[in-house]
């Protein structure tokens, strides 16, 4: 008897972006997309950092460059997208977080929020999109959101915001691009070990919070979104788009 076909994780043949690819969750995706077959191409703003990942990547024999660059900087995004596209793959993990009472938020710190968490995501996304359409490809475009895009968080306003936002942009692209055969989707990770978070993690009080409300009993690590990124760019995600896969140790089942 025939069993069905299982279908494939692998990515051979798919060229990769990812931005945020310089340090944790994107460095992360970055490797498990290459490991995975995927020729990848690295951006972040530290040049040095990327030069030193590619090289590490191509010595194990992997396919990747790097092209440094700001995401907030529209005009340089598109041109790289062109020059160097069509990408059948998008993972984005560029992301800031500034934390304040909303009382006490400043405007600096809200538009820095909101300007890489939710203009460059959305116009990052929309470019990489654009690039497929025009050569009549499909593809999978994540972006990397957060818990915080489904509940509050204290302090966290302005990040649950722009987070919330990537949620309700990633759905309404997914119904636009989904008959041209472009998935978008996002990976909306609990705290998870990271240069962005080690000051979080660095206060006691906050990480009794982090470790009370993860029910799996452990804070998240890199790893633990490595998966969920090649799933959601593989085709055994073919029929997955307009959603979220919450990695988040059970916090927002609460
Ligand atoms: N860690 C966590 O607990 C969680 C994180 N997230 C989200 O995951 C994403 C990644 O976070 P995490 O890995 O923790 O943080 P990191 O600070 O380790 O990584 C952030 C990445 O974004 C890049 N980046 C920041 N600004 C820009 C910019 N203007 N242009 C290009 N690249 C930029 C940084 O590179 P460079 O400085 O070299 O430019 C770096 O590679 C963020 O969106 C965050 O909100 C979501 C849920 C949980
Ligand atoms: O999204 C996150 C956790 O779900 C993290 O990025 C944190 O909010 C982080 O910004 C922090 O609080 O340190």
């Amino acid at each position: 008897m025939d069993l069905p076909k299982t279908p494939s994780f692998r990515l051979d043949g798919q060229r990769a972006l990812i931005a945020g690819a310089s340090s944790g969750i994107g460095l992360g995706c970055a490797t498990a997309l290459a490991e995975a077959g995927a020729e990848v191409t690295l951006i972040a703003r530290r040049a040095d950092r990327l030069d030193a990942i590619t090289e590490e990547m191509r010595s194990r024999g992997w396919a990747a460059q790097s092209l440094p660059m700001d995401i907030t900087d529209m005009a340089v995004v598109e041109q790289a997208v062109a020059e160097n596209g069509p990408f059948d793959i998008l993972l984005n993990a560029a992301g800031l977080a500034r934390h304040s009472p909303a009382v006490d938020t400043e405007l600096a710190d809200y538009d820095a929020v909101m300007d890489i968490n939710v203009r460059a995501a959305y116009f990052l996304t929309r470019t990489v999109a654009k690039g497929l359409i025009a050569a009549g490809r499909p593809g999978s475009l994540i972006n990397i959101s957060s818990q915080m895009g489904h509940v509050g968080g204290p302090d966290r306003a302005v990040y649950c915001a722009t987070k919330h936002a990537v949620e309700g942009m990633t759905k309404s692209m997914a119904l636009e691009w989904g008959p041209k055969g472009i998935r978008v989707n996002t990976i909306c990770p609990t705290f998870i070990l990271t240069e962005l978070t080690q000051p979080t993690f660095d206060d006691p009080a906050k990480r009794a919070w982090i470790e009370d409300k993860i029910k799996l009993g452990r804070v998240g690590a890199v790893a633990d979104i490595m998966g969920a990124a090649v799933y959601l760019a593989s085709e055994a995600s073919s029929l997955v788009t307009g959603t979220s896969i919450l990695v988040d140790g059970g916090w927002t089942a609460d």
